[in-house]
């Protein structure tokens, strides 16, 4: 045998050997932490190592607190733009059991935000793409999926499993779905959300004694006023951002850093632009008339269970049957309609932002929100000599819904006679008429 090979082979005995040894007095150290039984025996050191890091930093708690991260279970509601990074830093951090639930699969417009995704993952649930990344970062975590949403009549079942919820979801009626069975679980709730250049945070139920979300908002907020990612936008680190402080908040609750006595309701900002800036408010107490926390009604369960509070409709919909059939139009005919003759206006109501991303050619932008919706005359942006008694105008946003807003409004207050919305927006004419059109 070649001398070198002969060297590497007795110093890889040495090394197993070593590892033995330093097995046998980590075992021993952990027997005599009584207060883990559960899992001491099992603490390898892998986990020693891949932890160290973090456990000699004082605040932390040394090795009781990382085992009772490995004691630990989390549902993280939602694998998006905050729920990636949450459980990328909660994986790694070494929690033992975590569940994902969503129903949505990997979009090419996600991957920006939603870091445990790739492009590779694009089209697959992402729940399954999550796990997949959690699997290779962190073999100790055991990752459990759901790929449904969560919704009245899984979510007791759910909720129930765990010991903590990460509210990572984008929508008011899922935040109260969750505040509510979480409340009534026992649950607490590490709430985050976040849109173009902001975010903010909060800790709901803690120990089942903090405030809830229905104290801070017993109301939801108008329909109108909730803008999504694929609305507003949103910067990655930003929403990146508020996922990794989720995650450390959800590391200080699991390993015993905050206490009754020591938490105090908080609210967190945080602004990138135009300068950092984050600000942390103090919150009251639970709100003692509460409709869920102050008050638990023992039919709450059931009423939820039965789909009596119907959360959808307690947040409320935007209404997109604003308008009649003969004030739209589609994208193929409307298309038909300019190989004819290109003599009419296409108003285009989008932020001028997304105006600056793509547009059809010749259209006039007139940015529905705020400007189009209070103006009292659009004449100004209009071609001079057009006659609304009679000339066309057709009216586009990016899927349809703004410009139905603006149509109705034309019709209704600025005295517009021909007027026509463009069903499905540009997205539509992307898909259905020229697919050279960006979709963003
Ligand atoms: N009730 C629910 N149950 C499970 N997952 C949910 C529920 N409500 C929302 N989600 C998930 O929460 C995630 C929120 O992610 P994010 O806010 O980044 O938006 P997105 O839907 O992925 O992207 P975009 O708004 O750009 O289309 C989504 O993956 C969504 O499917």
């Amino acid at each position: 045998m070649d001398p070198s090979n002969e060297q590497l082979l007795a110093r890889i005995k040495e090394l197993e050997q070593e590892n033995e040894q330093l097995k046998a007095q980590a075992t021993l150290q952990s027997k005599s932490t009584s207060s883990f039984p559960k899992i001491d025996d099992n603490f390898s050191l892998d986990e020693y190592k891949r932890y160290g890091r973090q456990m000699i930093v004082p605040d932390f708690g040394s090795l009781p607190s990382q085992i009772k991260l490995k004691n630990s279970s989390i549902l993280v509601v939602g694998a998006g733009g905050l729920g990636c990074p949450a459980l990328l830093y909660l994986s790694a951090a070494g929690i033992g059991k975590i569940g994902i639930i969503d129903d949505d699969l990997v979009d090419t417009s996600n991957l920006h935000r939603q870091v445990l995704h790739t492009t590779e993952t694009v089209g697959i649930h992402k729940c399954e793409s999550a796990r997949r990344y959690i699997n290779k970062l962190n073999p100790h975590v055991v990752v459990e999926t759901y790929q449904f949403r969560l919704q009245n009549d899984n979510a007791f079942d759910i909720v129930s499993k765990y010991d903590l919820v990460l509210d990572c979801t984008d929508t008011p009626a899922t935040r109260y779905l969750i505040n509510d069975v979480s409340v009534l679980c026992g649950k607490t709730i590490v709430s985050g959300s976040g849109l173009k250049t902001e975010g903010q945070l909060s800790i709901l139920n803690f120990n089942n004694k903090g405030p809830c979300y229905r104290c801070f908002y017993p109301k939801p907020p108008s329909p109108e006023s909730v803008t999504s990612c694929s609305d507003g936008g949103v910067i990655g680190p930003v929403i990146g951002l508020l996922g990794i402080t989720m995650a450390v908040e959800t590391i200080k609750i699991l390993t015993g850093y905050y206490t009754d006595e020591t938490f105090k309701p908080f609210l967190s900002m945080y602004s990138a632009y135009p300068q950092q800036q984050l600000r942390v408010f103090k919150m009251r107490n639970r709100k003692p008339d509460c409709a869920v926390c102050g008050n638990l009604p023992q039919i709450l369960k059931e009423t939820i269970l039965e789909n009596q509070i119907d959360y959808a409709a307690f947040c409320g919909t935007v209404n997109s049957n604003v308008l009649n059939p003969d004030e739209r139009i589609d994208v193929k005919k409307y298309s038909e309609l300019l190989n004819k003759n290109n003599s009419q206006v296409l108003l285009d109501v989008r932020p001028k932002e997304q105006f600056g991303i793509t547009k059809l050619a010749n259209s006039i932008n007139i940015q529905w929100d705020p400007i189009f919706k209070k103006a009292e005359s659009i004449d100004e942006y209009l071609p001079q000599n057009f006659d609304k008694s009679k000339d066309s105008v057709y009216v586009v946003c990016r899927y349809g819904n703004d410009s139905q807003l603006a149509t109705r409004k034309m019709i209704d207050e600025l005295g517009f006679k021909n007027v026509k919305d463009l069903i499905g927006g540009l997205n539509k004419w992307s898909e259905v008429v020229d697919s050279t059109v960006p979709q963003y």
